[in-house]
């Protein structure tokens, strides 16, 4: 057994492990990952976020004072970004005074995210370019009456979404049985997984949304799901920049699109610090 600090987080109830390593000495496997994030035997998250000097990082080929966050799903697999979990994160290291300042950056798998402190512990995270995807896609999911799909358009926020537009005639976003996950065709679109995305238009530039996460399951939010919702929702009334609010169940955030990048903006909370006996090592 090894004893790790650990703190819990979460940014719009999409929650979090976080652990501190700053030489990267925390050899975290798969299933010490599925351990930690278990809600029943472990801690409990969607997720866990580690933090590493980049310097730390085999791979990294830039600033290695910064701060990397590596993120993992709650099924032990490794995503290449988190929305949510850059401002938890941030949230997090400032707090311990690891990070100081109102803007810096953090690296991430996607590459570098400019963070700004906001008052009232909001972070607006620079999110880089989004690209919408060319090509059919059609996702499948279950519904209270029955399993439906729909055309669904495929976006990159430096990880895969797969958008589903719901309109008037659909069934209502609580309908959805996220518990099970959707599918999608053709298979080989997204050969690492995809998360998927169900939309629908409240009101001018406003969204509301549920979300089956790669990895994860249904989660509360996803960042990255909220910018890649934006992307499909603004594609398809002509729009190419502007300041959207998409409510998620656990929340509300801000996402803007801008020439050639975008940003997020949300709160971060962290609940608990403790120490873990994690099971192997
Ligand atoms: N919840 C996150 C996204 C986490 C990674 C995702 N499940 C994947 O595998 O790509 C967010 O806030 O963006």
């Amino acid at each position: 057994m090894r004893s790790w600090s650990f703190a819990k987080g979460h940014g719009t109830q999409n929650d979090f492990v976080l652990l501190v390593d700053p030489d990267g000495s925390l050899d975290l496997g798969a299933d010490e990952v599925r351990w930690l994030c278990d809600r029943r035997a472990g801690v409990g998250g969607d997720g866990v976020l580690r933090a590493v000097r980049a310097a730390a990082v085999d791979d990294w080929q830039g600033d290695g004072a910064l701060w990397f966050m590596d993120y993992r799903n709650a099924d032990g697999s490794v995503a290449e970004m988190c929305g949510n979990g850059v401002r938890v994160f941030a949230h997090h290291l400032l707090a311990e005074g690891l990070l100081s300042g109102r803007r810096f950056d953090i690296a991430t798998r996607a590459g570098v995210r400019p963070v700004e402190v906001l008052d009232g512990a909001r972070y607006r995270v620079e999110m880089g370019p989004v690209r919408v995807e060319p090509g059919a896609v059609t996702v499948t999911a279950a519904t209270g009456e029955g399993e439906r799909s729909w055309p669904a358009t495929a976006v990159d926020v430096g990880n895969p979404h797969a958008v589903v537009l719901l309109g008037p005639a659909d069934p209502q976003l609580a309908s959805l049985e996220l518990h099970v996950a959707p599918r999608w065709r053709p298979a080989d679109v997204f050969p690492e997984g995809v998360n998927v995305e169900f939309v629908r238009s409240v009101g001018e530039r406003h969204l509301q949304m549920r979300v089956h996460e790669r990895g994860s399951g249904e989660t509360r939010s996803c960042g990255t799901g909220t910018v890649a919702a934006v992307a499909a929702s603004a594609r398809s009334v002509g729009a190419a920049v502007g300041t959207w609010r998409v409510d998620v169940p656990g929340g509300t955030v801000e996402v803007e699109l801008a020439e050639g990048t975008s940003y997020l903006t949300g709160p971060a909370e962290v609940v608990a610090h403790g120490q873990v006996l994690l099971p192997t090592g």
